[in-house]
């Protein structure tokens, strides 16, 4: 054989070799294109996908109703759409908010729009992950243990007793919604925090709160513009805090942290102190709690109201159990205790029942971090998830008869993953005792303290994203006799 003849048969026999990998890898990709199945849907228009009939439907509160239920009845619970620009698989039902929702950090991560994260900081707790999320809740939670709660009651309590004293005395009529925005507000920075609120504190507050979800554009007058300028006003104010905080708590060593048992903020700058967190964490991690408990308690409690005010019979059975509190109840300044309002389990059942009919966050964004394997379809890496709370809050495999009021149904345990206003897993909401502390206290000072009546009783509800009443939920008061 010539050298020739040698090389070109190598050349034939290289040829061959690269042809077989080359099909057996093109074979590899095609098999796995074949089980790379997404799940059904439409991704509607290039580029913005259905994101207008999602928003149409959301403005209207008719998200579930107009937007995921006719998708569930097309697709399943499971259905992949385009919205804001990015691939996303809307889930629904308990067995994929288990999935979705304990599966943070390792298959998902919470997803936020842009001028959210601008807005509360990019050191806020939404966008930490692993160690750094474990310690802020941490933090957190601190507070809002049982000595915490306990300390935390009188404070509401009080608290709650001068808005009344202050923004009810003297008026025949308010706007519900309003006056739970501004004791949120209170009570937050007050009694979690430790922090006095200021006059204009609650405007400024409330100008980066509109930003939130707004796009993220800056032009002079645009409200991304305005809240970033209101959040660098609240920035200089909270850096001011802060620092006095930490000058008074380095001044007076262990005994100050000891004194001030639940205040929030002492714990974060004593975090601060030690080196666990920076002072941009504490700052940026006010802010979201603000956030985090004030459009959210606010409407939990006027949606608690409504229904309080369309159910007579409901509102009887809690007006009592009030009532049955106050008469036992000798302290000076009528001042409840953790073990009062613990045993306030009717009003609890009322306002979860509300929830449950209009949840205050309707669910939320994950982003895949891994290519996601779930109930035979994939989702590959880089889109959005989408829970929601409406797909097993409206769903009568969990809740009987689930358009009809009826707290009573709140007796029985739920099954886990099924009522999920507060959301679940790892991100569980951080203050959902303080939320329930709000509520409860709110409602037994208002319901002893007043008579009162909706001015709108079927005033609907708008989401601009979050939902509200649209004209505030004005009602008559009159103070009992
Ligand atoms: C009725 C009132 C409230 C409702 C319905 C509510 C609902 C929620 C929901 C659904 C989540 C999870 C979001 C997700 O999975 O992406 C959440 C998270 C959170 N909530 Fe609440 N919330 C309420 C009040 C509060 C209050 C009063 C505070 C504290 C002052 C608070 C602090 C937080 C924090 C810090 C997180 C983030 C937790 C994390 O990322 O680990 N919330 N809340």
């Amino acid at each position: 054989m010539t050298i020739d003849q040698v090389s070109w048969m190598f050349c034939v026999l290289a040829a061959m070799i690269a042809f077989i990998i080359f099909f057996k890898q093109k074979n590899i990709i095609s098999c796995s294109k074949y089980k790379r199945i997404l799940p059904p849907g439409d991704m509607g228009l290039p580029l913005i996908g259905e994101t207008i009939e999602f928003f149409k439907a959301q403005r209207k509160n008719r998200l579930f109703d107009d937007f995921v239920q006719p998708r569930i009845t097309k697709y399943g619970n499971i259905f992949k759409t385009r919205l804001l620009g990015s691939p996303t698989v809307v889930v629904n039902g308990a067995e994929a908010n288990r999935f979705f929702l304990s599966n943070e950090f390792k298959l998902v991560i919470s997803s936020w729009p842009s001028s959210s994260v601008q807005l509360m900081g990019i050191d806020s707790i939404m966008q930490k992950q692993g160690e750094q999320h474990r310690c802020l809740r941490g933090i957190i939670a601190s507070c809002l243990n049982s000595s915490g709660l306990e300390a935390l009651v009188p404070k509401i309590c009080n608290t709650v007793q001068r808005h009344l004293d202050t923004h009810w005395q003297g008026q025949d009529r308010l706007s519900l919604y309003r006056s739970a925005k501004v004791l949120t507000f209170t009570v937050v920075f007050e009694c979690l925090l430790g922090i006095k609120v200021e006059p204009g504190m609650l405007k400024t507050f409330e100008r980066v709160l509109e930003g939130v979800f707004a796009p993220a554009i800056r032009f002079p007058g645009s409200r991304f513009s305005r809240a970033k300028k209101a959040r660098q006003e609240i920035e200089k104010l909270l850096v001011k805090v802060v620092r006095e905080k930490r000058k008074e708590i380095m001044e007076k060593g262990g005994n100050k942290e000891k004194e001030e048992v639940g205040m929030l903020l002492s714990q974060l700058v004593t975090g601060m102190i030690r080196g666990d967190v920076t002072e941009k964490e504490v700052i940026d991690n006010v802010v979201l709690l603000v956030f985090a408990a004030h459009d959210t308690t606010s409407f939990a409690i006027a949606m608690t109201f409504k229904m309080l005010a369309q159910h007579s019979d409901c509102y009887s059975l809690l007006l009592q159990e009030h009532v049955d509190i106050k008469k036992n109840n000798k302290r000076a300044g009528e001042i409840l205790t953790l073990e009062e309002v613990k045993k306030i389990k009717y009003t609890w059942q009322v306002a979860r029942e509300s929830m449950r009919l209009f949840p205050p966050i309707f669910g939320s964004f994950r982003k895949a971090v891994a290519d996601i394997q779930y109930q035979g379809f994939t989702i590959p890496r880089g889109w959005k998830v989408l829970w929601t709370a409406y797909g097993t809050h409206c769903n009568e495999e969990y809740f009987e008869d689930p358009l009809s009021f009826n707290p009573n149904r709140f007796e029985e345990s739920i099954p886990p993953y099924v009522y999920l206003p507060f959301g679940g897993g790892p991100r569980v909401c951080a203050g959902y005792q303080l939320a329930k502390l709000n509520i409860i206290i709110f409602v037994h000072y208002v319901v002893t303290r007043y008579d009162w009546s909706l001015i709108y009783p079927n005033e609907s509800i708008t989401m601009d994203p979050l939902p509200f009443p649209s004209h505030g939920l004005p009602i008559k008061i009159s103070p009992k006799l």
